[in-house]
């Protein structure tokens, strides 16, 4: 496990350039094994979770090839041997074999999956669209064993009894090579999801109404891949270092954002009193002064993103009076709140409400990242905080942060990391 130490005091400015979004990535490279070419995309970020993806499709004698951003992978010779457990267990997006297996083969036996400890997170939807598209599906020891009858997957009509990025993803993924029609609805809208249809269709899938609740997706026999798939840019990465530049910054210029994605997100930053200039791929913000407190609420998207209510907490600490924050899909996502109260913090959580009050004496101290966003938003806290603060299991964080130290060190921030199994050794 590795730790990050950082020197509070240090104040954010100059550029920074927003990678690949780690929640298309981890859907495009599960989606990759259905194609019966070798495919390649590009903008991709290096982040733990795709070094993973990389082992599980390693196990599938799918070969893979990352380098300066590019991404090749040659599922011309896959296996479908069973996913158990090991790297499964190290991300949440390892069930997305699932769907691609059973849409490739008719047949998955994947491991429960791994990631973000952020309370329950129950895979009854998924599995639900599976069976509806004829699947038999069985929970066996701690893997999802699912195959299809003879006559194989065939269209049907879902709806989804809550919105669900990975239950559309999944059933996306299996249906896209089933017999007929399958129409999704309840799905969810997430510009990931968009970026998944876009990558299917330009390898000949005919999938309609991504991005709306509402999906249509009519089965082809074959995919195939004929050019490079340019994955968005990540917008919870993007907003991330928005709100660190508006906490502790002096001018910060956030490159390569689709500003729409970033909507709610930049109306509450408007909202608290933040000085922006969004342009046509970039936003430029200054560090915020007499900042106004505000209510968050998380909500599927176009709502203001769950991923975010953690890292906006550093900025949240800056307002003059009481801000709120409801996470309404992960109400359990506080892993951050005791670690921030040790640093200082002025936060709690009662009844489902997060309160963050003004916090002008934080100080460093050693804390813990238990999950990707609780621990990004310590990072925040730390460049606030009087003297040093040392976050261990660093690891999480670097499960969806690419090369986060060089990209504060392009901000004027240093950033230390250890390995502690290296000193060890
Ligand atoms: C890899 C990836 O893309 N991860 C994202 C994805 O996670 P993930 O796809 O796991 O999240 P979902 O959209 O599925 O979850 C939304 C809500 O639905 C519930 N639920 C989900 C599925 C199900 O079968 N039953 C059920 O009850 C969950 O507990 C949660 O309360 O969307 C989340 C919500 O935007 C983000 O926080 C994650 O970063
Ligand atoms: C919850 C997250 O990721 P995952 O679904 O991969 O655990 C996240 O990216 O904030």
């Amino acid at each position: 496990m590795k730790k990050m130490i950082i020197n509070g005091g240090q104040k954010l400015s100059g550029e920074v350039t927003i990678g690949g979004a780690k929640n298309s990535t981890v859907a495009l490279i599960p989606a990759a094994i259905l194609a019966d070419t070798p495919v390649k995309f590009d903008s991709v970020p290096d982040i733990l979770d795709v070094h993973n993806l990389m082992l599980i499709l390693s196990k599938m004698n799918v070969p893979s090839n990352f380098s300066h951003g590019e991404l090749e992978i040659d599922p011309t010779q896959i296996k479908n041997v069973p996913l158990p457990g090991g790297a499964i267990r190290s991300l949440r997006a390892s069930y997305y074999f699932m769907g691609a297996l059973l849409g490739k083969f008719g047949k998955a036996l994947v491991g429960f999956p791994g990631g973000d400890n952020i309370g329950p997170r129950p895979i009854d939807q998924h599995i639900k669209g599976f069976r509806a598209l004829g699947a038999i599906v069985e929970e066996r020891n701690d893997a999802v064993c699912i195959k299809t009858t003879p006559e194989g997957l065939h269209g049907a009509r879902i709806f989804f009894d809550i919105v669900s990025v990975g239950a559309t993803i999944n059933v996306l993924l299996a249906a896209v090579r089933a017999k007929g029609t399958t129409i999704i609805e309840n799905a969810a809208k997430e510009p990931e999801i968009v970026d998944l249809a876009t990558f299917l269709n330009n390898m000949g899938a005919q999938i309609r109404g991504a991005g709306t609740d509402v999906i249509r997706i009519k089965g082809v026999p074959s995919l195939k891949a004929t050019n490079t798939h340019t994955i968005i840019p990540d917008r919870i990465e993007a907003g991330t270092y928005l709100a660190f530049a508006a906490a502790a910054g002096q001018g910060v210029l956030v490159k390569n954002v689709i500003t729409e994605h970033l909507e709610p997100f930049i109306a509450k930053l408007v909202e608290m009193g933040v000085y922006l200039e969004v342009n046509e791929d970039s936003i430029y913000v200054e560090g915020g002064r007499n900042l106004a407190p505000v209510t968050i609420k998380t909500a599927p998207f176009p709502g203001f993103a769950t991923d975010l209510q953690q890292p906006i907490t550093p900025l949240l600490m800056q307002a003059k009076g009481c801000s709120k924050i409801i996470d309404t899909l992960y109400p359990e996502r506080v892993k951050h709140i005791p670690e921030m109260q040790r640093m200082g913090g002025k936060i709690v959580s009662k009844d489902g409400i997060i309160s963050i009050k003004h916090s002008s004496e934080l100080i460093g101290t050693t804390v813990e990242a238990s999950e990707i966003r609780a621990g990004v938003a310590l990072v925040g806290l730390a460049l606030m905080a009087k003297g040093t603060t040392v976050i261990n299991k660093a690891d999480n964080i670097l499960r969806g942060y690419e090369r986060i130290v060089e990209k504060m060190a392009g901000l004027s921030i240093k950033i230390k990391i250890v390995d502690e199994t290296a000193v060890q050794e």
